[in-house]
């Protein structure tokens, strides 16, 4: 059975990847991949500049924070509702709790300009159907809770304010709608869920509306039956979203073809502006290169899986910010963006150790950020020693495993050759030529206590010829 499991989710996984068929094998799609290659207009350039972002996973299961009748479940908190089995109008009462008093929108925001955060994906609506924002089509939004207010529009101000980009995460699914279907199986089924399609859109058209600067849509919440029958709605989404609001992105979770292929259509193109299937996990820096083609932004739990705020982490491993900070050079490393998820207290205040994860990264951004902002895939072999980013003709050299050699092993593309390597105070370290293409970079003398940053200076000229032969087998 479990050879059976794991060949089942290989192949589920292999599914999800892009598998290109011969251009002439391709087959007709209406609702397949509107675009082949990477958009490089101002605003995707942007959201692919940014590379670090937030996530903000809010909403009324922070209250139980993982708790149902005195049963504390492991699964992740923001589906307690699913885990305890409890019915939609039992969960949403938790609206009468909703009070956040220690909520400060401009206090979150300054807490993501420290981090050096450059964007954050706000849950404007999570599968349990509560709105951070007072839509007229629900009753189920903060305006019918004990705060009134319009918790979205406060943070979109509040983030704005401080420059930074504002995504929204956007979930289908909603447990609270009575037309909503896991699969379309009956007319009755139809009807309900084009009344239910046609609800999402005057959500989503309120969204783009009334909160203009919004950057993103994060579509979560698309894997049933019932979206897959129904590529043509997905297809839709994104050209009237991107209609009311040019520039701006979309993630291809939110996309199904014309055969309910999600993420990749049916000829292995990627539908959307870029792939959002690295939740938790990051493509393999040597097996998983071909993720490099097309842009992809990941999004990562502190804890092993928990997005929402959840009273007990000891439940689960925690990872440490090194961890944290690991996995966000690595995504860069690989042409793409790190999404570090924070799930807010039902308070409006955060926990101690994202408070701390917050200040680490923080730190460490303020120091050595120019790796990351703006950096892409440098295209060079991956090294023991850690991670490579470039940034024009710069070519930095990200290092979480000093070598007890104290000599970090560089190996280019032909024709490039590295001239200089210096700390970001512009303290020349010295590199040694060891053979093509190789070379010895020396660790600093005084190593440094955490990881660091060397910056390379290259020379590029494909059609150089150089003094070593290679050896005649
Ligand atoms: C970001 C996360 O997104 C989710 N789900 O994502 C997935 O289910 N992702 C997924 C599904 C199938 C294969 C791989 C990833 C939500 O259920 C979860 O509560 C959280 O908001």
């Amino acid at each position: 059975l479990t050879v059976l499991i794991s060949l089942l989710t290989v192949g589920a996984f292999a599914q999800k990847q892009q598998q290109l068929l011969p251009a002439d094998q391709e087959i007709s799609l209406k609702y397949g991949a509107d675009r082949l290659g990477k958009r490089h207009d101002d605003s995707m350039r942007k959201f692919r500049d940014n590379r670090l972002g937030a996530f903000i996973h809010w909403g009324l299961y922070a209250i139980p924070g993982g708790e149902w009748n005195g049963k504390v479940y492991n699964g992740a908190a923001e589906w307690l509702k699913s885990w305890a089995k409890v019915p939609a109008d039992e969960w949403l009462k938790l609206m009468d709790q909703w009070n956040p008093e220690k909520f400060n929108a401009k206090a979150w925001a300054k807490m993501a300009k420290k981090m050096g955060v450059k964007y954050v994906k706000i849950t404007t609506k999570h599968h349990e159907g509560f709105c951070l924002w007072p839509s007229k089509y629900s009753q189920y939004t903060v305006a019918q809770t004990p705060y009134k207010k319009d918790i979205l529009g406060e943070l979109i101000k509040a983030y704005n304010d401080e420059g930074i980009d504002v995504h929204f995460y956007f979930s289908v699914m909603d447990w609270s709608h009575p037309d909503y279907r896991y699969d379309i199986k009956s007319k009755e089924d139809e009807a309900a869920f084009n009344r239910f399609l046609e609800f999402t859109d005057n959500q989503l058209k309120e969204l783009a509306t009334r909160y203009p600067t919004v950057k993103d849509f994060w579509f979560d919440g698309t894997w049933d039956a019932s979206i897959k029958k129904n590529g043509w709605w997905t297809a839709h989404v994104e050209q009237m979203l991107k209609d009311m609001l040019p520039g701006v992105t979309i993630n291809s979770r939110l996309r199904a073809d014309d055969y309910g292929k999600r993420h990749f259509d049916s000829n292995g193109h990627l539908m959307g502006d870029y792939e959002s299937g690295y939740e938790r996990r990051l493509p393999d820096p040597v097996k998983d290169v071909k993720v490099t083609r097309w842009d992809w932004e990941a999004c990562m739990t502190v804890p092993e899986n928990q997005w929402g705020y959840h009273k007990d982490w000891s439940i689960s491993y925690v990872k440490t910010p090194l961890e944290v900070l690991e996995r966000i050079v690595h995504a860069v490393s690989m042409g793409g963006n790190m999404v570090v998820n924070f799930g807010p207290q039902a308070d409006g205040d955060f926990r101690h150790e994202e408070k701390e994860l917050a200040d680490a990264i923080g730190k460490w951004m303020q120091e050595y950020g120019e790796c990351i902002y703006g950096c892409d895939y440098a295209g060079w072999d991956k090294q023991s020693w850690g991670y490579y980013t470039r940034k024009g003709k710069d070519v930095y050299m990200v290092v979480f495993n000093p070598p007890y050699s104290k000599l970090l092993v560089v190996k280019t593309p032909k024709g490039t050759k590295v001239t200089k390597a210096v700390l970001l105070d512009g303290k020349d370290i010295g590199v040694k030529e060891t053979a093509r293409n190789e070379y010895n970079v020396n660790m600093p003398a005084k190593a440094p206590a955490g990881p660091f940053v060397i910056k390379l200076q290259i020379e590029e000229d494909a059609s150089v010829t150089d003094k070593y032969r290679d050896a005649l087998t």
